[in-house]
């Protein structure tokens, strides 16, 4: 008995004593291959990583600001909160948007930064499902969404907004408005009725991302070493635990009912997301919990990133009123062309589209985006090596106010991109909220473009065309000015605290548009 104890102790010592010279040899070697391109902001050799790290969550978007002045057409690097990144110029965009993912990676950026072996985020890694489902199944079903995404929003509205009335402005927050609402459209597509209007899965699928970040922010600017013993000990560990066990039990029996019924020749088959991972999933994804996984990280994927985006369009319709009239005459329209507010009303919504666009470029959700790591050296056309294990960005945020790209950058030109589309003919189709450029990055570039970006884009529409044809919006009496975003670390957001003041318009001025038969599954 006692000599098996001691063999235990001792291989776990030898593999432990392995474990620490493989990963000190690999950081010694990653140490070496320094690059010769300059610096902006601290420089973790000279005041300690972890002083970097808590700058950057403070001067983060100045330092990336500044970097874009200096080295707009060239790289620099900079030490962010999570990595050190080379910061590329958007030149470099179109011969690296079409690398294959063995070289260049965003899974493997997303999962290492916000350190996904802990915060569970390395689901990503183990297939495609959650991309795929996105790109296609979620896109290409949006037609038969929107009647049941029509039916949330009356919902939400009824949940958030239905103490306003007509007679006076009723005081709101405008982020908990437009967090709650996307949180129940979200849900209606992803899991439908009745779980979408569960308290408990809403709070679910807005908390993942909470906790995930929470998790992330503990560990990111302590060493490597002592990271497990951290996590261990966290409470932010066991609240994401709590978490997904709270999760299974929402979705789980949904789920094996569903797995049940595939068995049976009903074709009668839920429109959700959940359907599409479950007919999807190959191998180990099908697994209940790995499912309900993906649901989640779609969860996070998903709900803060469009509220980001509706949140800034609502604070733009009060900051800009006169606008509110010629958008709301369009959604009428469309309106009255289509019968009801139907994908293909949505899609002709060419207006609303580009106040969206205008209000995500002024109001960019980052610093920075196309994120990836390099898995194998590049050579870049002006011969720059990014070497293997490196981190690439770009400066988002900055190009989307050069006026290189955008005359007049800093003015709010809602009918900027409408105007582009109607020039030619063959721009009808370009400038769109969803379209993707050098100069457009806000849902990144390429084959790892974000893949919900259909999806955002309708739902978005819809609930502000919801918005604009139900109510009068204004900022608080004595307000004149759209309050100033929140930076921290490259997370650019609307102001959370934000006062919005409703006021129903008269029922005599709605068309009707929402549709009587409303699938419920
Ligand atoms: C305005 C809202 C949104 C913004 C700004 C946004 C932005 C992004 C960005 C920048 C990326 C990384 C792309 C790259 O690096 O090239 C991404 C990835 C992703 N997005 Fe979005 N997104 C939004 C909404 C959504 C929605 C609604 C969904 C799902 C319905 C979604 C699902 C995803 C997924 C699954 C990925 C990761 C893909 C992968 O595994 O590589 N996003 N998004």
């Amino acid at each position: 008995m006692l000599q098996s104890l001691q063999d235990i102790v001792l291989v776990s010592l030898f593999f432990g004593i392995s474990w620490l010279l493989l990963s000190l040899s690999q950081r010694w070697a990653k140490s070496k291959t320094r690059l010769s391109i300059p610096r902006i902001g601290l420089d973790p050799k000279v005041v300690g990583i972890e002083a970097c790290k808590q700058d950057f969550l403070i001067n983060g978007y100045k330092y990336v600001q500044e970097g874009y002045k200096k080295y707009k057409d060239s790289m620099y690097l900079v030490q962010t909160a999570d990595m050190e990144r080379i910061v590329l110029s958007n030149k470099f965009v179109e011969e690296l948007r079409v690398l294959p993912e063995s070289k260049l990676s965003t899974r493997f950026a997303m999962c290492e930064r916000h350190l996904g072996h802990y915060t569970t985020l390395d689901v990503v890694l183990l297939s495609h499902l959650q991309n795929d489902v996105c790109k296609v199944h979620l896109t290409q079903n949006m037609p038969r969404l929107i009647p049941g995404l029509l039916d949330e929003s009356g919902y939400a509205f009824e949940q958030q907004l239905g103490d306003v009335t007509a007679e006076s402005w009723t005081d709101k927050h405008g982020h908990t408005t437009i967090l709650d609402c996307i949180t129940h459209l979200a849900s209606r597509a992803f899991v439908n009725k009745p779980l979408c209007r569960n308290p408990s899965w809403l709070e679910t699928a807005t908390g993942y991302t909470l906790d995930v970040f929470a998790l992330a922010g503990v560990l990111r600017d302590r060493s490597w070493l002592i990271r497990p013993l951290l996590y261990l000990t966290s409470s932010a560990r066991t609240k994401l635990h709590s978490r997904f066990k709270l999760a299974n039990s929402l979705v789980g029996p949904i789920l094996q009912s569903r797995m049940r019924e595939q068995q049976s020749d009903n074709d009668e088959k839920p429109a959700d997301l959940l359907q599409w991972l479950l007919e999807n999933a190959q191998g180990d994804d099908r697994s209940p919990e790995r499912l309900i996984h993906k649901l989640l990280f779609i969860c996070l994927a998903s709900i803060h990133t469009s509220t980001m985006s509706a949140c800034h369009a609502l604070y733009d319709l009060c900051q800009y009123p006169e606008y509110a009239e010629p958008l709301r005459q369009e959604i009428k329209g469309a309106i009255r062309e289509h019968g009801s507010l139907t994908y293909a009303a949505i899609n002709n919504l060419r207006r609303l589209d580009s106040f969206i666009k205008e209000s995500q470029r002024i109001n960019h959700p980052g610093s920075l985006s196309f994120n990836r790591k390099v898995l194998e050296n590049i050579q870049l056309s002006d011969g720059t090596l990014l070497p293997k294990g490196s981190f690439i960005t770009m400066p988002t945020a900055a190009i989307s106010m050069d006026p290189q790209y955008y005359p007049n950058p800093q003015e709010f030109r809602p009918w900027r991109y409408f105007d582009l589309r109607s020039e030619k003919e063959e721009n009808a189709n370009r400038y769109q909220f969803t379209s993707t450029s050098a100069s457009s990055l806000p849902f990144g570039h390429g084959k790892f473009a974000c893949p919900g970006r259909f999806f955002a884009a309708g739902q978005i529409k819809l609930l502000l065309a919801m918005i604009i044809l139900h109510y009068d919006v204004k900022w608080p009496e004595g307000q004149v000015t759209r309050p100033q975003n929140v930076y921290i670390d490259e997370r650019i957001g609307p102001n959370r605290d934000q006062i919005v003041c409703f006021r129903q318009r008269k029922e005599e001025e709605l068309p009707l548009m929402i549709p009587n038969n409303i699938p419920s599954s």
